[in-house]
């Protein structure tokens, strides 16, 4: 290791950036390390983490627990082995461990999710009963209120893999990792428009489906970056570099959808999509910018056969604000029979 951490009074120059191994993952990771270094002057490296999301077999939907796919990062920062990891903000409990703190929530990509079909076609336009692939009760329920008669297929594993189920083998595919047999037996999957477009498969998108018809899950398109709570308070170049790269906007808009799914007590796997849209107000406070934060929810039975949506807006000044709103909202849900309606536990 070439950090200076071991001399007495010298800054640190240098940071380990912990990720998942698939293409998403170390994407995301190079990225934002990227981002940081481009900040300051610091210099990161990765170091590879393996997750229990990367082993599991089994519909993700059935995992039981959610986050499966940032315990194992976490543990990684807790115990010292790096000092900062990038995650999907979807994918990240909506508990804080002790220990850590989401230092910081960049720039958010496209929220909405992504129709990849074949020949160019779209939502309305798919034949009857077409095979929609997806292993997201959440897209599947929004599909099947749109259009009752599509087969929704669960399918698993990393996004160029769910696209060979409908591209087949699409040679920009295999170069980005898709190994095994190549099948097309899907007419369609739906994936994140941010992941896609991260990874440069944004081509194969036919339609972004807008929020009104499918709302995304809760922290879709954003990241975070994850750390001790030293790190992020140390005063020291890092924590300059990580408050630069902050976007005030994403973090009101994830802090009142988490909230709400934290509320829910429901998971990354549950029917329940949320979307957070802030605009800045015209006031400056000295503590900080007001804005208007609008909140919308969706809670499905699986099936699709009934939904119910929600939304509220407020005048935010603090995180507390944006976070009472996310509540206040899944209050409104609850009181209105959502966890009965979307199966869940509360
Ligand atoms: N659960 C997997 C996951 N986690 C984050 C993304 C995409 C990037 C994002 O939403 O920020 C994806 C893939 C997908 O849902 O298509």
């Amino acid at each position: 290791m070439t950090t200076s951490s071991t001399d007495p009074g010298m800054p640190r120059t240098q940071f380990r950036v912990g990720t998942r191994g698939s293409a998403l993952a170390v994407t995301q990771s190079t990225a934002t390390a990227e981002l940081i270094s481009g900040a300051s002057s610091l210099g990161f490296e990765l170091v590879q983490v393996k997750t229990e999301g990367d082993i599991v077999i089994g519909p993700l939907a059935q995992l039981g627990g959610t986050g499966v796919f940032a315990a194992a990062l976490r543990v990684s920062l807790l115990e010292g082995k790096c000092d900062l990891a990038v995650h999907s903000l979807k994918d990240l409990p909506t508990a804080q461990p002790e220990g850590l703190v989401i230092a910081t929530v960049p720039a958010r990509a496209d929220v909405r999710d992504a129709l990849c079909a074949r020949d160019g076609l779209t939502l309305d336009n798919l034949p009857t009963n077409a095979k929609v692939g997806t292993g997201s009760p959440r897209r599947a329920a929004q599909l099947l209120v749109a259009r009752p008669d599509l087969q929704i297929v669960d399918i698993r594993g990393n996004v160029p893999t769910r696209l060979a189920r409908v591209f087949g083998e699409d040679q920009s595919l295999v170069d980005v990792g898709v190994g095994g047999e190549l099948r097309s037996d899907l007419d369609a999957v739906v994936l994140a428009t941010a992941g896609l477009e991260r990874l440069g498969l944004e081509r194969f998108i036919t339609e972004r489906l807008d929020p009104s018809i499918v709302l995304p899950a809760p922290g879709q398109g954003a990241l975070a970056i994850e750390c001790c709570p030293e790190t992020a308070m140390s005063g020291d170049t890092l924590s300059g570099a990580l408050s630069t790269v902050e976007d005030q906007a994403a973090r009101w808009e994830v802090t009142a959808e988490r909230a709400l799914l934290g509320y829910l007590e429901a998971g990354c796997a549950a029917p329940i999509g949320a979307l957070g849209r802030f605009s800045l107000g015209s006031e400056e406070s000295s503590v900080s910018v007001a804005g208007v934060l609008t909140l919308e929810a969706v809670a499905c039975a699986p099936d699709g056969s009934k939904m119910m949506r929600r939304r509220t807006q407020k005048t935010v000044t603090s995180l507390a604000d944006a976070r009472a709103l996310g509540v206040a909202l899944a209050e409104e849900l609850l009181a209105n029979g959502a966890a009965e309606l979307a199966g869940l536990k509360k």
